[in-house]
């Protein structure tokens, strides 16, 4: 499984970050990439931990430089995978974990077709708004743009070969623990 990327995708608010937080505690030897976004960081959120915090102009020079093997507009901000995150962790054997939205998921498709890709899919669109709204880290108007961005990332699931129902936590990191390791 060394040098795998595994590709987590899904609609905001369907539990991404919460189920790779589980996932990365009982599989050590899996990296997630720090990816790389123009958003202004959330409270405790720091530079080079949760994001590489970046501004237009830097994300643009490095998108000439190729610095990126992926990078999508999400809901008018930038975000995209730098390179360098991924090599220095295969270079060091570990597998990485991208968490990312539908059209970064879609690039890695066609450039790293060894890339394992998993959709995690929320129990309804009510249901996310929910979470969203609980989350408590994006106002109204974020979250229906949000919501509307799902609505065509959740026609998209079936393009991935891996669908992650999250509805019960514990079973949803069962599910994906057992596809990353069957890797
Ligand atoms: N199975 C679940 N049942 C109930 N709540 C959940 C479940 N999974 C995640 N949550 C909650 O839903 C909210 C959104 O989860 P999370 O931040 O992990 O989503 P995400 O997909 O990473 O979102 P984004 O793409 O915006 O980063 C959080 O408050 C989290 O605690
Ligand atoms: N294409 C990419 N999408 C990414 C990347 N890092 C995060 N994301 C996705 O963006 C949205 C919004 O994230 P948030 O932190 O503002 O809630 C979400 O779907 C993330 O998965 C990336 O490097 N490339």
């Amino acid at each position: 499984m060394s040098g795998t990327v595994f590709v987590i995708t899904g609609p905001s608010g369907v539990g991404k970050g919460t189920l790779i937080r589980t996932l990365l505690e009982r599989m050590p030897e899996l990296e997630l990439a720090v990816s790389a976004t123009t958003r202004s960081p959330r409270p405790g959120e720091e530079h080079g931990v949760h994001y590489h915090f970046l501004d237009d102009v830097e994300f643009d020079r490095r998108v000439i430089e190729g610095d990126f093997v992926e990078h999508a507009e999400y809901s008018g901000r930038r975000y995209g995978t730098l390179r360098s995150e991924l090599e220095k962790r295969i270079a060091e054997g570990h597998s990485v974990v991208l968490e990312i939205e539908v059209q970064g998921a879609r690039q890695i498709a066609q450039t790293m077709p060894d890339a394992v890709r998993i959709f995690i899919a929320p129990p309804s669109e009510e249901t996310l708004r929910l979470r969203l709204v609980g989350r408590g880290t994006d106002d109204m108007d974020q979250i229906e743009r949000r919501l509307e961005v799902a609505k065509a990332e959740l026609a998209a699931q079936d393009e991935f070969a891996h669908i992650v129902h999250n509805d019960r936590l514990d079973e949803a990191v069962g599910e994906l623990e057992r596809i990353v390791r069957g890797a």
